[in-house]
């Protein structure tokens, strides 16, 4: 007989933030309940992303320099799978590394969080001038359109971070606007006062979904993700984002979603796109019957072809240009690395 096999075990790894180990939990409880003889561990990494919080992004490798370091120990075998919150994976993903896996989305919505002893719950409530925070252009370019006498400002830092500078005594903000998912997750369930649905806010691409990235060559490792994955939020999210890979050319975009998918099989997806001083926004909707997750991305292609033929194509132009100069203009890092993170998706992981 043989020597027996050690069984192999599966390392679920991410980023060292509460959220990221809560998500991280979450994925391995699940994978735990699908395969009770199978041993899962976890391993929580510090970034560049969180090292270098005041260097320029783009200088770390832009857009996946969240994700980077963690996908070095995906490829050399130190971890067998990586949860990000899915917003912020990049459309395009490295050679070799695949998304395995899609958990069943959290209410993709944004919520409102007022300030600790404030008696307002909705955006109509508060008065004129109140200061809102939010670090996504996506939210402020909606919600300008339709709140022009509210000020919107930045606010940085992971999500207790941010919590706290709301709630700080000579805090400038009213008000905070964040993924519900994330708040959920965090037990700041109670603190919400309102969601921010359609039409006065269309949320980020695959908000409030959980992806898992595996070895594109792991065999097991897909297995084993196909079983905890809800193929519902996965072709919500394939649409999604398809729809952004068409827009984005090489930034990140203010884009808006909403995707239902309904009745026999029939995705519903409004996308929008918006410029940053809120004087043009484009928005349509498709409702298309789809058979498989190649048919989803085919739709959100689809929307994101007829967005940039109906004025995306000027909005994002006017929005390239405009980032391009401010780059150019910026004196320190610090401030690239402002410019280079206020959309949400992919650029933005400071959850
Ligand atoms: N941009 C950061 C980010 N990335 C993921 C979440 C949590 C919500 C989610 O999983 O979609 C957040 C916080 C937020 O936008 O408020």
């Amino acid at each position: 007989m043989a020597a027996s096999e050690t069984p192999r075990t599966i390392t679920l790894a991410s980023r060292a933030s509460q959220l990221a180990q809560i998500q991280t939990n979450i994925v391995r409880d699940a994978l735990a309940k699908a395969f009770p003889s199978k041993t899962f561990a976890t391993s929580f990494m510090t970034t560049a992303g969180d090292h270098n919080q005041s260097q320029a992004l783009y200088l770390l490798g832009g857009k996946s320099l969240w994700t980077k370091e963690l996908e070095v120990a995906l490829k050399e075998g130190v971890v067998d799978m990586l949860v990000h919150s899915y917003k912020d994976v990049p459309t395009t993903l490295p050679e070799g590394c695949e998304i395995g896996g899609v958990l069943e989305r959290e209410d993709p919505v944004d919520s409102l969080v007022v300030k600790k002893g404030l008696e307002f719950k909705t955006l109509e409530d508060l008065p004129d001038g109140s200061v809102v925070g939010t670090s996504s252009v996506r939210r402020v370019a909606q919600l300008r359109r339709l709140f022009p006498k509210l000020v919107f400002l930045d606010v940085r830092g992971n999500l207790n971070t941010r919590m706290a500078k709301l709630d700080a005594p000579d805090s400038p903000y009213a008000a905070l606007i964040l993924a519900k998912a994330g708040l959920v997750r965090l037990g700041w369930g109670s603190r919400m006062t309102a969601d921010l649905h359609p039409p006065t806010l269309y949320h980020a691409v695959s908000q409030g979904a959980l992806a898992i990235e595996i070895r594109s060559d792991d065999t097991e490792a897909r297995e084993l993700c196909r079983s905890v994955t809800h193929w519902q939020t996965e072709w919500q999210c394939a649409a999604e984002r398809a729809c952004l890979r068409v827009l984005e050319g090489g930034c990140s975009v203010p884009v808006g979603v909403h995707t239902q998918l309904v009745g026999d099989k029939t995705l519903k997806i409004t996308g929008c796109v918006t410029s940053l001083n809120a004087e043009q926004h484009v928005q349509h909707t498709l409702e298309e019957k789809v058979e498989s997750v190649r048919d989803a991305e085919a739709v959100g292609a689809k929307l994101a072809k007829i967005l940039i033929e109906t004025g995306a194509k000027a909005i994002l132009d006017d929005i390239n240009v405009d980032r391009e100069k401010r780059i150019g203009e910026a004196k320190t890092a610090d401030e690239v690395n402002k410019i280079e993170t206020t959309m949400d998706g992919a650029t933005s992981a400071t959850a």
